[in-house]
């Protein structure tokens, strides 16, 4: 069965998700449906108008830009992207946090007014885009320290070893551990200990640098990945957490009895072959620091 126009027009203007129509100069061309009022405002205000005239400079060049690429190439595209209220012109209130949409963008065999032409569907995905976020959070993070957890470490390691090899920049790791956390386990109880554990990650947070990664490698064990960092650099870093973690531990109103760290710190080097030597290298300064007395950073190599 064949719809009339009348019909066809109707079904367009029923689609629940928005299609604009976008010539390649940015010209909101026209508009079809949208009709989802729980994802979308009515956008056939905009028709007529130009990207460059509804959006903030940076968006409107990105939109410009997928346009150019799908009538360069003349396939669909499908991006992600986000839309706040101050990337709308002239929007005085908007929604504070963005509404994260998908969109598809298939090239149209067809000009409009002399232009190349797409259809834009834009479908609202914030919910789908929240969830990915949260799973991404809790499959990186650590829920006692509030650090990253091993598998993100583990991930991130290699990536830096990667990049080592590539570019030859340096590149460091720390690896520390509480001392006499089993007895303070054991002498004030579990919860006391996930208290200290959690001081030990709150301190990290607030004293590594934005580059560097932190995370809880073990029970009580720790780990600082630190690029562009030589092995003196991060001594000093490493000793600067350790003196931090120390006085936060003292400030707690707790018998006295695990209130510092050991860490061993490694740097990565040329002959490395695997990433996991890294960290072997960075546990031989840990134990040379338990061995020597606790409360100290190592290398492998110090007596
Ligand atoms: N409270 C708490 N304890 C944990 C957790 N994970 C591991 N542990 C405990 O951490 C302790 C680790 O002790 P060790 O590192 O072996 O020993 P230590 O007392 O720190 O001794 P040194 O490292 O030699 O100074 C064990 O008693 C574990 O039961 C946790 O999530 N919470």
């Amino acid at each position: 069965m064949m719809f009339s126009l009348e019909q066809t027009q109707a079904i367009l203007a029923a689609l629940p998700d928005p299609a604009f129509i976008l010539t390649r100069s940015g010209k909101y061309a026209h508009i079809f449906g949208g009709t989802d009022n729980r994802y979308y405002h009515d956008g056939s205000s905009l028709v007529g108008s130009f990207i460059a005239e509804v959006l903030i400079p940076e968006k409107a060049n990105w939109f410009m830009q997928q346009i150019a690429t799908v009538l360069t190439s003349g396939n669909m595209l499908i991006v992600e992207y986000p839309l706040a209220g101050a990337d709308v012109l002239g929007l005085e209130e908007g929604p504070k946090d963005p509404i994260w949409f998908e969109g598809r963008i298939h090239p149209l065999n067809f000009q409009f007014e002399g232009e190349d032409a797409v259809l834009w569907v834009a479908s609202n995905i914030t919910a789908r885009h929240q969830l990915q976020q949260r799973l991404k959070y809790l499959s990186e993070t650590d829920e006692l320290s509030h650090l990253y957890n091993r598998r993100k470490l583990r991930s991130h390691l290699q990536r830096q070893f990667s990049l080592f090899h590539r570019h030859h920049t340096p590149c460091s790791l720390l690896v520390f551990d509480l001392d006499f956390f089993k007895q303070l386990n054991d002498a004030c109880g579990h919860p006391i200990g996930d208290a200290v554990i959690e001081i030990v990650g709150r301190v990290c947070i607030q004293t590594i640098r934005e580059d560097d990664l932190a995370a809880r490698y073990g029970g009580d064990e720790f780990a600082v990945l630190m690029p562009q960092t030589t092995l003196h650099q991060a001594w000093c870093l490493a000793d600067r957490l350790r003196r931090k973690i120390q006085h936060a531990l003292l400030e707690m109103d707790l018998p006295q009895i695990c209130t510092s760290i050991s860490g061993g710190i490694s740097e990565f080097l040329p002959m490395d072959d695997r990433a996991d030597i890294i960290i072997q290298r960075a546990d031989k300064g840990l134990y040379m620091a338990k061995n020597l007395g606790r409360n100290r950073i190592c290398n492998e190599h110090e007596e």
